[in-house]
């Protein structure tokens, strides 16, 4: 019997999105399946309004802060409410992009709805039965709750409910201090909430280099961010549901209007029933799938956040065309994790793709820094605190870097490319770059290792054997 549908992709994410876009785009018959917003976690609670609320927060950092240019902001004010309007339209803006109309148009089906399979090739949405041919599961993940005394006295606010504030907390005590934390608890400072960050780890953003995170450390710092390092809650008390008093394993007590938890994120496969279908799940609670993201079951695929795959926009597209393109095509593509770059939108921007320079192994690789307090863009705009770091291999080839500072997102993107198509030194180095843009701290660092290697070995040696020929040619002609 012919499957109702090629390919039935769960859950409209960044994954979700592009798995149904490219399948519909090679001819076949597609069903998205939602049972939320179309859009998913980026469009609704991640990306877009964390970015937004970011825009906000920058632009009374800069007016907080406008004194050293000579400028000056007196009585400046902060309308909350206004810049989570700024944080909705911006959301409002990009939502028709996702939406089912849009969808249609590229010849997606929508299906607003619970999925939950019954069998190998089949499930049903809200309780009515579709088969399909391939499945791409793309389900992403939620919020993670703490456990620990008095958890169900309080309403914690997380990324998923953090959007519905009106009122800015005037007393915000964070829980985790990794990019959530990083980017909201710093965000809620400039915008006037008094900002506690309890994180577990020994330092802020634990997954990123020590050095950006000691130069995140010291901006925290001068926003009035107190951040508790190395310590757990063990209580909490609240007699309205908002507002209260955590207590930590050390006995501090910390007094809150609202809590917010970032803590990490759990897949949402409960109501799915993968096991039905013969998809394996890994210890940590993720769909199971091999390099081309292919699960146990060899018709159903997995992408995103489900897939147990760093947890980014970006990874949730690609992954999702990988697999909606192997799905389709019948090919094994694979995803290269890699050289996944990521981006903190804190301020400054942390920045890092591809191989860490504390990864860097002494005689096989090279690590070329350069400071933003010698970039002359970052001199002009009195913001210095930064730098540009690049691992290279022996041939020059450029395998990872990092960058912190202003718009270092942006300027990572050419690491990026330069990681990813494995280009060397000598290429970047030797592409001329408009002045004076942040972007020269990593030209410089590119340069810093040309230098290296025309300085070294038998580079050295030939230039200086090519240095004696002209000397000798043109000394012959008698000048
Ligand atoms: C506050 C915050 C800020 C972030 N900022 C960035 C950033 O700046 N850059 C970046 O790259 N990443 C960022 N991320 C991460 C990024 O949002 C995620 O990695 C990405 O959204 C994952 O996409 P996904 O498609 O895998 O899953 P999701 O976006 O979570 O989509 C999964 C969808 O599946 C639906 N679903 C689940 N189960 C079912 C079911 N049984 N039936 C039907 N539908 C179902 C859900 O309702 C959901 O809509 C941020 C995340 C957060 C929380
Ligand atoms: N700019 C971006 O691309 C961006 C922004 C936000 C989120 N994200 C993605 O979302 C993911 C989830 O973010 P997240 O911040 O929730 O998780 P995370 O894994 O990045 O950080 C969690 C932090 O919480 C701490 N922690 C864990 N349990 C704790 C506890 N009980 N008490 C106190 N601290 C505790 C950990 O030590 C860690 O520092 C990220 O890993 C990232 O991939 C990306």
């Amino acid at each position: 019997m012919t499957a109702e549908w090629d390919l039935i992709v769960i859950g409209s994410g960044s994954a979700g999105l592009v798995a149904s876009r490219t399948a519909a785009r090679f001819g076949a018959r597609v069903l998205l399946v939602e049972r939320h917003r179309l859009g998913g976690d980026c469009l609704w609670t991640g990306c877009v309004p964390s970015k937004s609320l970011i825009a906000a927060a920058h632009a009374a950092h800069v007016a907080r802060t406008s004194e050293r240019f000579g400028v000056s902001t007196e009585n400046l004010t902060v309308d909350f409410a206004r810049a989570m309007g700024h944080v909705r339209e911006a959301v409002d803006t990009i939502a028709p992009h996702d939406s089912a109309e849009a969808l249609a148009e590229l010849g997606v089906e929508v299906l607003h709805g619970d999925a939950r399979f019954t069998g190998r090739n089949s499930l049903e949405i809200d309780g009515t039965p579709h088969t399909f041919t391939q499945a791409v599961i793309a389900t992403g993940t939620e919020p993670r709750l703490p456990q620990f005394a008095g958890t169900d006295t309080v309403d914690m606010l997380t990324s998923d409910s953090i959007w519905e504030l009106d009122e800015l907390p005037r007393n915000l005590v964070v829980l985790g201090g990794g990019a959530i934390g990083s980017e909201l608890g710093q965000a809620m400072a400039r915008l006037g909430s008094d900002v506690t960050i309890v994180n577990r780890s020994t330092r802020i953003l634990p997954s990123e280099d020590e050095r950006s995170s000691a130069i995140l450390q010291a901006s925290f710092g001068r926003d009035g961010i107190t951040v508790l390092h190395g310590r757990s809650a063990a209580e909490v008390v609240s007699h309205d549901g908002l507002a209260g008093e955590l207590v930590l394993d050390d006995g501090t007590r910390l007094p809150f209007d609202r809590l917010l938890a970032a803590i990490g994120r759990s897949t949402r496969l409960g109501a799915l029933a993968p096991e039905l279908a013969g998809v394996n799940i890994t210890k940590d609670g993720y769909i199971d799938v091999d390099a081309s993201l292919r699960t146990s079951n060899k018709r159903i695929w997995s992408a995103g956040d489900a897939a147990g795959l760093p947890k980014f926009s970006h990874v949730a597209g690609v992954s999702g065309s990988v697999a909606a393109t192997n799905a389709i095509l019948g090919l094994r593509r694979t995803f290269n994790e890699h050289v996944v770059p990521r981006v903190t939108f804190t301020s400054p921007e942390i920045a890092a793709v591809g191989m860490a320079p504390q990864d860097a192994v002494k005689g096989k690789h090279r690590v070329f820094t350069s400071e933003h307090a010698s970039t002359d863009r970052a001199i002009a705009e009195a913001e210095e605190d930064g730098f540009a770091q690049i691992v290279v291999d022996s041939r020059g080839r450029v395998l990872g870097g990092i960058i912190v500072g202003p718009r270092a997102g942006e300027s990572l993107g050419e690491l990026s490319v330069a990681v990813s198509a494995k280009l060397s030194t000598s290429v970047l180095a030797g592409a001329t770059h408009a002045y004076p843009t942040f972007t020269d701290a990593l030209w410089n660092a590119t340069i810093a290792d040309v230098q290296h290697r025309l300085q070294h070995g038998i580079v050295k040696s030939g230039i200086q054997l090519l240095a004696r020929i002209r000397r000798a040619t043109l000394g012959g002609r008698g000048r």
